[in-house]
C-alpha cells in the first residue's frame, strides 16, 4: 500500500500536465472531432491527453500496464494476468468539452487486484484536483492547498436530498427510480467523475448514473469516494467490477455519500 502511495504525487503532476494541455486546446477552440464506434465523440484533445499520460506513466513505472479509454481494445485473456494496472480516462466529459460547459476532467486510477487503490481527478478549468490513496484519505487541492474531504452524513428523512445528474440524460428516468414523497433537488453537471467528486466532498448526497459508462469513468473517483466515506455500487447495490469481464462497460450505478441510508427503499423502482 505504501509503495502505491509514493506514486500519488507524480501521478497528480501528470494529470495536471494533461489537464493544462486540454485547457489550452479548449481555450483556442482548435481541435478535430470524430464519432467512435459506440457513437460517442472523441477529439484531438482526448487523444493528446492520452498520449501525454501514457508516455509519462510508462516512464514513471514501466512495469505497470495501462488501460485507457482511448486504447481499450485489449482482450480479457491479455488483461487477466495484470495484478496492478493504470486505468485512465484522459478526458471524462468529452461532450461537455465540445459543448463548452467546462465540466470535464482527467482521470487516472491505479487498480490493484481488481480494487481502485489510487485515484486522481483533475478539472482543468477550475484547476482543482481531487485525489486519494487507499488508507491515506481523500483530498481536494485548490491553489496549492490540500484539504481533506468527507462525504455528507445521512440526511434526515425530511431533509432535502441533493442528487447530481448528467446534463445529457432524461431526468424523468432518474425520477422514475426514486421513492416518492422525499424532498429531492437535482443538480445537473457534466463529467461522471466530477459528479462523483461532488458526492465525495459533500456537495451532493448521491449521483445516479443510468446508461452506459466505462470502467475508466469510475476507477479514480471510486477510490476518492470510498476514502471520503462513501460508496459506488450498482443499482442492485452490488460492487462494480474492474478487469473481471470482457466488456468494460459499467452497469447503472449510484454514488452514495452516506452508505447507511436505506438505499433499497429510496431506489424502490430500480
Ligand atoms: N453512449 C455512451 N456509451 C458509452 N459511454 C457513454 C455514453 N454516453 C455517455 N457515456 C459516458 O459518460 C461520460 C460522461 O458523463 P456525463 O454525461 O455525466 O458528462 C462519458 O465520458 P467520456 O466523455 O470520457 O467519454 C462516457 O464515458
Ligand atoms: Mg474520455
Amino acid at each position: 500500500m505504501e509503495r502505491n502511495n509514493t506514486l500519488l504525487e507524480p501521478v497528480i503532476e501528470i494529470a495536471r500536465q494533461a489537464g493544462e494541455q486540454i485547457r489550452t486546446i479548449y481555450e483556442h477552440g482548435q481541435y478535430q472531432e470524430i464519432t467512435k464506434s459506440d457513437n460517442t465523440p472523441v477529439t484531438s484533445a482526448d487523444l493528446a491527453a492520452h498520449e501525454l499520460i501514457v508516455a509519462a506513466l510508462a516512464k514513471l513505472a514501466p512495469e505497470i500496464p495501462i488501460l485507457s479509454e482511448e486504447d481499450a481494445d485489449i482482450p480479457l485473456s491479455d488483461r487477466q494476468a495484470w495484478g496492478r494496472y493504470w486505468l485512465i480516462d484522459p478526458l471524462d466529459g468529452t461532450q461537455e468539452f465540445i459543448a463548452g460547459s467546462g465540466d470535464f476532467a482527467v482521470n487516472i486510477a491505479l487498480i490493484d487486484n481488481h480494487v481502485p487503490v489510487m485515484g486522481v481527478v483533475y478539472a482543468p478549468i477550475s484547476k482543482v484536483c481531487y485525489f486519494a490513496g487507499k488508507g491515506l484519505g481523500a483530498f481536494k487541492r485548490a491553489n496549492g492547498i490540500n484539504s481533506p474531504i468527507h462525504s455528507r452524513e445521512a440526511a434526515l428523512v425530511d431533509e432535502e436530498m441533493v442528487i447530481a445528474v448528467s446534463r445529457r440524460q432524461r431526468l424523468e428516468a432518474v425520477i422514475d427510480l426514486l421513492e416518492p414523497g422525499r424532498n429531492y433537488r437535482f443538480v445537473p453537471f457534466g463529467s461522471a467523475s466530477l459528479k462523483s467528486c461532488m458526492v465525495a466532498e459533500g456537495e451532493a448526497d448521491v449521483y445516479l448514473r443510468l446508461g452506459p459508462t466505462g470502467e475508466w469513468d469510475t476507477g479514480a473517483s471510486q477510490c476518492i469516494v470510498e476514502q471520503a466515506g462513501g460508496r459506488i455500487l450498482d443499482i442492485d447495490l452490488q460492487p462494480l467490477s474492474y478487469n473481471e469481464r470482457e466488456s468494460l462497460e459499467n452497469p447503472n450505478y449510484l454514488v452514495m455519500g452516506a452508505p447507511t441510508l436505506p438505499w433499497r427503499e429510496i431506489l424502490q423502482h430500480a
